[in-house]
Parts: structure tokens; sequence; C-alpha cells
């Protein structure tokens, strides 16, 4: 495959970070590690500061206190370049005004590999670009424009794209957004095969449990829990953070904890 892995995977290693705004703070004091290759879910209420402290990751936000790592060198101490190799983010809402065809579009995750002296080779380019596409069931949206394909779809071309710069930490926000249950787990499914670290917010706490091998739950800012899925997601926590009262046991097709949601009082003659 033209986008596998060139680089290797470091420890991302986020220590004490705190930002807010307008005097008030939004992110308290948070602290976790990524260690390489894992897959780590930002989980939380809305509002809590998931998509803020992934903004700090990827340097948008400049942390007020505390700093973020990644193999060991502050991320503001990379170049802008150095950081694009390293690092791919796939937000949650699509770029707005792409009149470009899905091709372009994905041309330009070539671009953080490429250095200015590479000859042009557009075979190469538009294997990688096919292969991409079938990875996201899309190969047939080649030539569509991006900005007509339906929301689902834009959030498969852009993880695509990230794919295409080959990173050795992908952070996405929010990637099951938009996307139909057979493409939810097919994209977290096809992040997970890569074997880079990967930090992704999720709201969905069944798939977190089921693909992610450490979990970062927020409660007010603040990590109210970090670790696997199964010492995390305790019917006890999830009711304290979410206010809502739910069963956990093992999913049946693996080790993973398995969260059943209580939906209030069953009428005794509903079907
Ligand atoms: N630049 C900003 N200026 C003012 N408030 C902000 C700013 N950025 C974030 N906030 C506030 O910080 C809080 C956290 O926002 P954030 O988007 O990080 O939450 P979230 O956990 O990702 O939410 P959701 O699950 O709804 O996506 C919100 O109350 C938001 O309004």
């Amino acid at each position: 495959m033209q986008y596998e892995l060139q680089t290797e995977s470091k420890s991302l290693t986020v220590s004490q970070i705190s930002w807010g705004c307008d005097g008030k703070t939004i992110i308290d004091d948070v602290s976790f590690e990524v260690a390489p290759g894992r897959m780590v879910g930002v989980l939380g209420p809305n509002g809590v500061g998931k998509s803020t402290l992934l903004r700090c990751l990827y340097r948008y936000l400049t942390p007020s206190q505390g700093q973020v790592a990644y193999g060991g060198k502050a991320i503001g101490k990379y170049s802008q370049r150095q950081f694009a190799r390293e690092v791919a983010v796939v937000l949650q809402h699509s770029p707005q005004g792409f009149q470009t065809s899905v091709a372009q579009l994905l041309s330009t995750g070539l671009l953080a590999r490429k250095s200015f002296w590479q000859w042009a080779d557009p075979k190469a380019d538009a294997n990688a670009i096919d292969e991409v596409l079938e990875r996201v069931g899309l190969l047939d949206k080649r030539e569509l424009r991006f900005d007509l394909l339906s929301g689902g779809e834009q959030q498969r071309v852009l993880i695509a794209r990230a794919l295409l710069q080959q990173p050795s930490l992908l952070l996405l926000d929010e990637p099951t957004n938009h996307l139909d249950v057979r493409y939810q787990i097919e994209v977290l499914k096809l992040v997970k095969s890569l074997g880079i670290s990967v930090v992704t917010t999720i709201h969905d706490l069944n798939l977190a449990a089921a693909f992610c091998d450490d979990v970062l739950l927020l409660e007010h800012g603040k990590v109210a829990a970090f670790g696997s899925p199964k010492e995390v997601l305790s019917p006890r926590r999830i009711s304290r953070v979410y206010g809502v009262d739910s069963q956990v046991d093992n999913h049946p097709q693996g080790k993973h904890p398995r969260i059943t949601f209580r939906y209030g009082e069953v009428a005794s003659d509903a079907h």
C-alpha cells in the first residue's frame, strides 16, 4: 500500500495542561500518556472540553499551563513541516467551499510527505488516492465534487486524506459523527488497523469500549478517570459523570465491556 507507515509512533505525553478563556477554566490540569501504537478515546458530556483538549494537542491552542510532548519533544518545538509529517488531524466539521473533486482534495494529503525537489509522479499519486478511497469505500466518488457528498461521505474522505499523510499520530474529533452504523465500525476498524497512536474524541461509549485501548473520561474539564475501558466505564462513574443509569457487562463477542442504558420506566404493556 502506498500509504503504509514510514514513521513509527512515539509517546505522546500530556502533563498537567490547563486552558481557559474569558476567566473560565475549560481544561483543568489534564495529564495522560498515549504509548506508541495505542488508541485513546476522549469521553465526557457535551461541553466538557474534549475538542478543546484535542486543540491543545494539534497546536491550535497553547495551554496556559503544562506541556504536551511528542517523542519527548515539546510539540511547540516542532517546525510546521515536521509536525505535519508526524501528526494528522480530522475535525468534526467539513471544510466549507471545497468545490474541488474528491481526488484533488485528497492530493493535498500527499503534500506533507513530499519534498520540494521530488519529481511529481502523477501515476503513483493516483494509485495512492485510489487505494485510500477503496479503504473507505468511496472509489466510485473519486471525480465528484467534495461539497456534493453526504456528511458521512465527506467524513470518510477527510479520514482518507489523513491516511495519505502517513502520520505517526492521528487526532480525530468525533470521527463517527454522521456515519451510519456500518461505517462507524468500518472507520474505527480502519483507524485501529493502522497500528499508529490515535487520540479520538467519541461520544458512543460502546464504540469506545470496543475499539479504544484506553479511555480518558473528562468531568468539568478535569480527568475523572484514565485507563482501560473496563477500568473506567463503571455504572457508578457513568452515573456520576453523565447522570444516566446503566448496566455494564461483557460484550458477548469479546472481552470489552458492553454498556446498556436505562431509558426510564418502561410501561408494563410496552412491546
Ligand atoms: N474559544 C472559546 N471561547 C469561549 N468558549 C469556548 C471556546 N472554546 C471552547 N469554549 C467553551 O468551552 C467548553 C468546552 O467546549 P468543547 O467544544 O471543548 O466541548 P466538547 O466536550 O468537545 O463538547 P461536545 O461534546 O458538545 O462536542 C464549551 O462550553 C465551549 O463553549
